[in-house]
C-alpha cells in the first residue's frame, strides 16, 4: 500500500510533464492493491471464524474424553482438580488464540519486512535504528508476561474456592440452607476476599507494564523523531522526491504500529504457550486406565458366579490409617450380603473396591477364581448394577435417567418399565405428565421435581435395567419410608435370586433380608454370619440390633414414620437422624 501511495504521488508529479496517462496508471495500481487487501482480509475473517468454532468444540471433546478415563483417585486429587480448572478457565480458549496469533505474527512479519525494506533501500541504518528499541525491550515485556502467567497459574486453587462459593450461592440444592442460616452476606464476603487478592496482583502487573511501556515509548519516539528529521532534511535539500518522502514517513508509521502489534503478538504467543502446556499435561496425564490398557486382559467367559476378598487392605492417599484392614469373605450366586457398621467403618470403601473404583489395594480380589486385575475392568463393570450412596439426579428425562443403566435399552420401553416396576417406581410413572419422556428436576424448562425417595427409586431402576450378575445398593433406603423400604428389599431379594446381591444399610431391620451379614468396625470385619447366628453370638450386631429395636419400641414413631436412628458407638447407638440411618 505504501509503495502504491508512492507511485500515486510520484506519478501525479510526473503527469504534469508526461500527460494524464500517468495518473490512470497510478490509479489502476492503487485499485489493484486495494482489491487484493480487501480480499485477503475477508478470507482471513472467514477462516478464523471456522477455526474458532471447530477448535473450541474439538478441545471441549478432548477435555471431556480425558475426564471420562480418569480414575476416581485422580478425581479426588485436588491437584488434578486444579489442573482441570485451569484447563477449563484458560487453556481451552488459548488454542484458538494461538492460531490467531500465529496468523497475526506471520502477517505482521511480512508487513514489517516490507515497511522496513522501504527504509532499508533509502538508508540501511534507518531500518536498523527503528528496530533496536523494540528488540531490546522485548525480553523485559516477556518477563512481565511470565509473571502474569505465574499469578494466574497459582490462582487455580483459590479460583476453585471462589467457583464453589458462587456455585452453592446459585444452586437450588443449597438455596434453602443459605436462606435459613443467612449465609449470603458471609459467602459473598469470602468470595470478595479471594477476588480482592487477585485484583491487587493484577494491579501490580498493570503498574509495572505501564512504567515499562512509558519508558519504551519515550525512547522509541526519540529514535523515530531522529529518523524523521533525516527524511525531512533529505526532502528539503531535494535529495528525495516528495512521493518517496511520503512513503518513508508512512513506512515509519507502519513499522511502529506493526512492531507494537508484533511484540504484543509474540508475548501473547509465549503466554498462550504456557497455558497450552497445562492443557497438554492434562491430556497426557497418566491414568491408571491408560496404564492398564497396555496389559493383556482376560475376557469374562461366564457370568460372575463367585467373588472373593482375601485379606484386602486399602488406605486413602494422605491418610495414616487403613480404611479397610484385612477384609476376607466369599459370595456366590444366589447369596445376598448385608454390610453394616458405624459411620466411617469402611462400608462404602468396600463397595468402591468391589466396583474397582480403586484398584491399588493390597490382598487378593478374585472373580470366578481369578484375580480381578487380570480382567478388563470395563467388562467386569458391565456385569455390575450399582446404586451409590451419592447417586446422581440427572436433570434429564426419565427415559435417560433409567436408560443410563444400559444404553442399549434406552429405547426398549419394556426393559425400562420392568426396571421401574422392580424399583417400585410404577405408581409415580403413571402420574408423570409425559410418562417416560418427563423432564426431571428443575434446572430446565418443564422439569418435574421428584422427592428424595422418588429420585432414589429412579437410581435403583437405573441399576436394575442392567442385566447384571451382581447388584449393589449402598444405602438404598436412606430416603425411603419404612413401607417403601420393605417393598424395595422384598423386590431386591427376588431380583438377586440367581445373582449376587450386596447392600449397605444402617437400618438393621433390613439386614435380615440378607443371607450373610458383615459387621464392619474401623475397617475390620468384627462379625460375620446370618442374622440368627449373629443374634446368638450376642455381640456388637446383637447389641446394635437390640438398641435399634428398643428405640422403635420406646418412641412413638407412628406419627413420624420415616424417623431413623443410626448405628453408632459411644452414644448408645443413637447418632442422629440423618438419611441413611435406621
Ligand atoms: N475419598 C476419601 N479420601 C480419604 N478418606 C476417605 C475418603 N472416603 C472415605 N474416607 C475415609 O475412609 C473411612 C471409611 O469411609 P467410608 O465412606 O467407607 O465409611 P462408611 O462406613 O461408608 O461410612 P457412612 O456410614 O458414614 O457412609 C473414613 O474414615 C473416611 O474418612
Amino acid at each position: 500500500m505504501i509503495l502504491a501511495t508512492q507511485i500515486v504521488v510520484n506519478n501525479v508529479v510526473l503527469s504534469w510533464n508526461e500527460g494524464f496517462s500517468q495518473v490512470i496508471y497510478a490509479l489502476s495500481v492503487l485499485g489493484g492493491v486495494m482489491i487484493f487487501n480487501e480480499t485477503c482480509s475477508i478470507l482471513r475473517v472467514y477462516v478464523e471464524k471456522i477455526f474458532e468454532t471447530a477448535l473450541s468444540y474439538h478441545v471441549d471433546i478432548l477435555v471431556m474424553k480425558k475426564a471420562a478415563v480418569l480414575h476416581l483417585r485422580d478425581f479426588e486429587n485436588h491437584e488434578v482438580q486444579d489442573q482441570i480448572k485451569r484447563v477449563q478457565n484458560e487453556s481451552k480458549f488459548r488454542i484458538y488464540d494461538v492460531f490467531k496469533q500465529v496468523m497475526a505474527v506471520f502477517s505482521g512479519f511480512i508487513t514489517l519486512l516490507s515497511s522496513v525494506s522501504i527504509l532499508f533501500f533509502w538508508h540501511w541504518w534507518a531500518a536498523v535504528m527503528i528496530l533496536v528499541v523494540p528488540v531490546l525491550f522485548f525480553p523485559l515485556f516477556l518477563r512481565l508476561g511470565q509473571k502474569e502467567f505465574l499469578y494466574l497459574w497459582q490462582r487455580a486453587p483459590k479460583m476453585r474456592e471462589a467457583w464453589y462459593i458462587s456455585y452453592i450461592m446459585t444452586r437450588d440444592f443449597s438455596f434453602k440452607e443459605i436462606k435459613l442460616y443467612q449465609l449470603g452476606a458471609y459467602l459473598i464476603r469470602k468470595y470478595q476476599e479471594i477476588h480482592n487478592r487477585f485484583i491487587s496482583q493484577d494491579k501490580e502487573v498493570a503498574a509495572q507494564r505501564r512504567t515499562l511501556s512509558f519508558l519504551y515509548q519515550i525512547i522509541n519516539y526519540a529514535v523515530v523523531l531522529t529518523i524523521i528529521y533525516f527524511i525531512l532534511k533529505a526532502a528539503y535539500f531535494k535529495q528525495i522526491l516528495i512521493g518517496n518522502m511520503v512513503s518513508y514517513l508512512q513506512a515509519i508509521s507502519l513499522t511502529l504500529s506493526t512492531v507494537q502489534s508484533l511484540t504484543q503478538g509474540l508475548l501473547l504467543l509465549c503466554q498462550h504457550n504456557l497455558f497450552l502446556e497445562q492443557l497438554f499435561s492434562y491430556l497426557d496425564m497418566k491414568t491408571e486406565s491408560k496404564q492398564q490398557m497396555d496389559l493383556p486382559r482376560r475376557k469374562l467367559q461366564h457370568p460372575i458366579s463367585h467373588i472373593e476378598f482375601r485379606q484386602i487392605r486399602f488406605r486413602y492417599p494422605q491418610t495414616d490409617h487403613y480404611a479397610l484392614d484385612g477384609i476376607s469373605f466369599q459370595l456366590k450366586t444366589g447369596e445376598t450380603l448385608a454390610i453394616v457398621g458405624p459411620n466411617g467403618s469402611g462400608k462404602s470403601t468396600l463397595i468402591k473396591i468391589l466396583t474397582q473404583m480403586y484398584t491399588d489395594f493390597e490382598g487378593e480380589y478374585r472373580i470366578n477364581g481369578i484375580s480381578v486385575k487380570e480382567y478388563d475392568p470395563d467388562e467386569i463393570n458391565r456385569r455390575i448394577g450399582s446404586v451409590f450412596q451419592d447417586f446422581v439426579k440427572y436433570e434429564m428425562p426419565l427415559r435417560q435417567n433409567i436408560g443410563f443403566g444400559d444404553l442399549q435399552k434406552m429405547n426398549d420401553d419394556i426393559s425400562l418399565l420392568t426396571a421401574a416396576e422392580k424399583a417400585g417406581l410404577h405408581p409415580l410413572l403413571q402420574s408423570l405428565p409425559d410418562k417416560m419422556e418427563t423432564q426431571l428436576g428443575k434446572l430446565f424448562q418443564g422439569g418435574y421435581q421428584l422427592s428424595g425417595g422418588q429420585w432414589q427409586r429412579v437410581a435403583i431402576s437405573r441399576a436394575y435395567v442392567r442385566d447384571a450378575d451382581i447388584y449393589i445398593l449402598d444405602e438404598p433406603s436412606s430416603f425411603l419410608d419404612p413401607q417403601a423400604e420393605h417393598e424395595v428389599f422384598r423386590k431386591f431379594k427376588d431380583l438377586v435370586r440367581n445373582r449376587i446381591g450386596i447392600f449397605i444399610s444402617h437400618r438393621l431391620s433390613s439386614a435380615r433380608y440378607a443371607d450373610k451379614i458383615i459387621v464392619l468396625d474401623r475397617g475390620r470385619i468384627v462379625e460375620m454370619g446370618s442374622h440368627d447366628e449373629l443374634m446368638k453370638q450376642n455381640q456388637l450386631y446383637a447389641e446394635m440390633f437390640t438398641k435399634q429395636a428398643s428405640s422403635y419400641v420406646n418412641h412413638n414413631f407412628t406419627s413420624v414414620p420415616d424417623r431413623r436412628v443410626q448405628i453408632g458407638r459411644g452414644t448408645d447407638g443413637l447418632l442422629g437422624n440423618q438419611p441413611g440411618s435406621c
